[in-house]
């Protein structure tokens, strides 16, 4: 299965996001992709007062943007997350949103449907401070779903969604495996200043310790003049090798996932089945 990421600066305007979406995807297209993965808010990366402008429900107008493009490039896409408008607080203008991954089938169907549940409250270095919980609201949900790439006969993976800020909570992870996940999503907007120190170890521990893929689009760049972005969209394999990384620009990173090579991984270093701890009560052994 041909994995596609798309590393954006994405900006304040919907439209020319869109634009360079579209862009950028019809190269993974024509490139033979059969998953293109989009980072966190694809769409819109701005103030929060226009976030709430440009929020929608998961049947609006900028998710059918990208249903369009898994229709047109027959191949499943994951929108990394966009401003979900939340039903409860709809009516006046929203206070508060939903940070939401969608996972869209070849067909245009939304398939599965994950609200961001770690949110990114913190101070970082050189004196930046973000507060997602001002405008935005958890999610409770540990979401995997099925995946099978179409006109093959092989069995169908499981992928868990998560997204950003969550890589820093294996036990997350550790739900999804238990789940039976062995491709995880990690579209982000990683910060410039802890992404250079943090990005990869996160990535490569978590595809290790679940002997997983992990597939992670980030943005990139300055965004609104207000913060940078790392880059190094990156996909690690079971193993724990980078097979793919995007250099500092706009584009498109690629790499395929051979299912075959995480079964031999998991036969021949069996922790997924070596665990003692774990289940509900953490503090006993098996
Ligand atoms: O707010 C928006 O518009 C888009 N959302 C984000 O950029 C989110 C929340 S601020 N970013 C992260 O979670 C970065 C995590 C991170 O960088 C780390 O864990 O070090």
């Amino acid at each position: 299965m041909k994995t596609s990421l798309i590393q954006l600066c994405s900006t304040r305007d919907v439209a020319h996001n869109l634009k360079r979406c579209d862009e950028l995807a019809d190269q993974a297209i024509a490139d033979g992709a059969d998953w293109i993965l989009f980072p966190e808010n694809a769409p819109f990366l701005g103030p929060d007062k226009e976030k709430f402008t440009i929020a929608e429900p998961i049947d609006g107008p900028i998710v059918g943007h990208f249903r369009e493009i898994a229709r047109r490039g027959q191949c499943w896409v994951s929108l990394g997350s966009f401003a979900e408008k939340i039903a409860s607080e709809r009516g006046g203008a929203p206070e508060r949103t939903y940070n939401t991954q969608l996972l869209i089938a070849p067909s245009g169907e939304t398939v599965a449907v994950y609200r961001k549940i770690h949110l990114f409250d913190v101070h970082v270095e050189g004196g930046q401070s973000f507060l997602e919980s001002g405008s935005v609201a958890p999610g409770d949900q540990v979401v995997s779903a099925a995946i099978a790439p179409d006109g093959t006969s092989a069995p169908a993976q499981r992928v868990g969604l998560t997204i950003c800020y969550d890589l820093r909570f294996p036990e997350l992870y550790r739900a999804l495996s238990a789940q039976g996940a062995t491709v995880l999503t990690a579209p982000a907007a990683f910060t410039l200043q802890t992404g250079r120190d943090h990005w990869h170890p996160l990535l490569q521990a978590r595809a290790i310790e679940n002997q997983a893929y992990i597939l992670a689009p980030n943005q990139f760049g300055n965004h609104f003049g207000q913060r940078w972005s790392y880059g190094h969209s990156a996909i690690y394999d079971p193993w724990g090798r980078m097979i793919a990384c995007a250099p500092d620009t706009e584009c498109v990173v690629s790499a395929t996932l051979d299912f075959e090579y995480l079964n031999d991984v998991r036969q021949r270093m069996p922790c997924l089945s070596h665990r003692r701890l774990g289940g509900p009560n953490t503090s006993t052994f098996k």
